[in-house]
């Protein structure tokens, strides 16, 4: 099955804008939401996701342009990035887009735009302890990641572990569909546990325009 045979499968409302709390966002540096999208919209993503064909995926790596390399030992997932042409995926970045006018317009956090993959983790994946970006190196601000998975129990493991400053958990949040998870990409440590089930998400990024006379920086 290619993306092609797929219509858009969200409406652009389908999000629950009230569910967002901001003010836990700006004085905790996060926020889970357990009900981000409903739970047909949810399983319309799983759906769409675990039906892509395998050579829609790809290892996934770490670090960005030619500082890119693939090391199985850190991260284990399968990737593959969200475009505008193709319909399911671009419902998705419409969603996400109005989530960052409502976080610019109560947070003034001034976040310029958007990227984001699928990411499948099959059973025993992980992703070791690591930052999403280092103060000052990268233009990633705010991480955002979207559950797919339905009936995830915590006997299935695949908690997103964060940690706070001391090295302490902070939060353990297991996978559930419809739960979205947002915290400042320089600040919080956090890794992926391994689970037992094959394990769905989607993470993006909202970024800083770190445009160099007109240039606009490059994703990824
Ligand atoms: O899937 C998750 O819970 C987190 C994924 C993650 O940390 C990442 O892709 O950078
Ligand atoms: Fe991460």
């Amino acid at each position: 099955m290619t993306t092609a045979d797929f219509e858009p499968i969200i409406e652009l409302d389908a999000f629950n804008t009230q569910a967002i709390d901001c003010a836990q966002l700006a004085t905790h540096g996060y926020v889970i939401v357990p009900n981000f999208l409903a739970t047909e919209h949810c399983r319309a993503l799983f759906d769409y996701a675990v039906a892509l064909d395998p050579n829609a995926w790809q290892q996934a790596g770490i670090g960005r342009a030619d500082q890119y390399t693939t090391n199985t030992a850190v991260r284990q997932d399968k990737i593959r990035w969200l475009h505008r042409e193709c319909a399911p995926e671009a419902t998705y970045l419409e969603l996400m887009d109005a989530l960052r006018v409502q976080i610019n317009r109560e947070l003034f956090m001034g976040l310029f735009d958007y990227e984001c993959h699928l990411a499948h983790y099959p059973p025993g994946a992980f992703y070791r302890k690591h930052l999403d970006a280092f103060k000052g190196r990268s233009n990633r601000i705010l991480t955002s990641v979207f559950y797919l998975n339905p009936e995830w129990d915590t006997n299935d493991g695949g908690e997103l572990v964060m940690y706070d400053a001391q090295g302490d958990v902070l939060e353990k949040v297991l996978p559930e569909a419809g739960k979205l998870v947002l915290f400042l990409s320089d600040v919080f440590v956090h890794e992926v546990l391994p689970g037992q089930r094959d394990r769905f998400s989607i993470t993006g990024w909202y970024r800083h325009n770190a445009s160099i006379g007109g240039v606009i920086d490059p994703t990824r």
